[in-house]
């Protein structure tokens, strides 16, 4: 991992509704960096604020304070031209992979659309060239260009997925839940593609997930996030092997074991919230060297002993 920092995200707060009676708070106080270069997994139980995590980095919701810096750029206050650039730089792999490809759209058109906004093809056979790379890329048959999404498998559209963020050759991916909607025999497949394609490429993820085992294996950081804030930030070896914060330690004891032994005498750890509902001020202080967790003083302490 090199030590630039591609994303900076401060203090990040965001309220659908704000203001009215059904106001949900969906990101509280968020703060974290993204290296270049890295893969970082944001995981959490459904509801936790994930999503609007990563549509906010891309702009896509604005939030009601923070700063969201991307290669030193300020995300909430960019030019229109620094903004046509981020949309190129920045790019997004969704989860259903069937409801993210327009049917009446060859997969040629559909992988080329950025191609075209960015004016990235000097003519059409470059455009179909760099539509051919992206599908061997991506492990499909040249060949199929003409075809429509609904003719391929759904591992093989979020492939077309995948192609398609790739096609504007961006530097930072959010990939949100991209193997959820897919069968689990195949959802192995994507993410080992996506791991090559990230090392490949050189690309910087931030990954979102609820399968915690999945987001270990290919993240390098890991942020767990809970009631739209985050816990705990460190390696996914440092959160996986020594997990600090309560919420985490439940989340990780209810991954079942695949060892039939040790699965038995797997202790589930129940989780309390009043950590999170008392009222007393928590921010994020590090425990140990870039392993951090949203603690008041005294808990760091006590962690800090621990
Ligand atoms: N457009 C919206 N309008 C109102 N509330 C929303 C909207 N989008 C999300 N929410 C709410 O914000 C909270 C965070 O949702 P978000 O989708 O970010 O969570 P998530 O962790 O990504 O969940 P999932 O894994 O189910 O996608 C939830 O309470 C959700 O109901």
């Amino acid at each position: 991992m090199t030590a630039k920092k591609i994303l900076e995200v401060k203090n990040l707060n965001l309220a659908f509704n704000a203001g009215k009676a059904n106001e949900v708070k969906a990101i509280s106080n968020v703060s974290f960096d993204i290296y270049e270069g890295e893969v970082f997994g944001l995981v959490g139980e459904s509801g936790s604020g994930k999503t609007t995590i990563g549509r906010t980095i891309l702009k896509l919701y604005t939030p009601q304070s923070g700063e969201i810096t991307f290669e030193d750029h300020n995300v909430l206050k960019m030019s229109a031209s620094e903004l046509k650039t981020f949309r190129k730089d920045a790019q997004m792999i969704f989860q259903d992979p069937q409801a993210s490809l327009n049917g009446r759209m060859k997969i040629k058109d559909i992988i080329a659309e950025g191609i075209d906004i960015h004016h990235l093809a000097a003519d059409k056979n470059d455009r179909d060239v760099q539509v051919e790379r992206l599908l061997e890329l991506v492990g499909l048959n040249k060949d199929h260009s003409s075809r429509y999404p609904y003719e391929f498998s759904g591992g093989q559209r979020q492939r077309i997925g995948i192609a398609r963020a790739l096609a504007v050759r961006p530097k930072f991916i959010v990939a949100d839940e991209p193997i959820s909607a897919l069968d689990v025999s195949i959802q192995a497949q994507v993410v080992n593609l996506m791991k090559k394609l990230q090392k490949q490429e050189k690309l910087t993820y931030l990954f979102i997930a609820h399968d915690l085992s999945m987001v270990k294996y290919i993240s390098d950081r890991i942020g767990v996030m809970h009631w739209g804030k985050i816990l705990e930030i460190g390696t996914s070896d440092e959160v996986y092997g020594h997990p600090i914060h309560p919420y985490t330690k439940s989340l990780l004891s209810a991954i079942p074991i695949p060892d039939p032994e040790a699965e038995l005498a797997r202790q589930p750890i129940d989780y309390d919230p009043s950590i999170e509902t008392d009222g007393q001020k928590r921010t994020m202080h590090e425990i140990q060297p870039g392993h951090l967790v949203l603690s008041t003083d005294e808990e760091a302490a006590e962690f800090m002993k621990g």
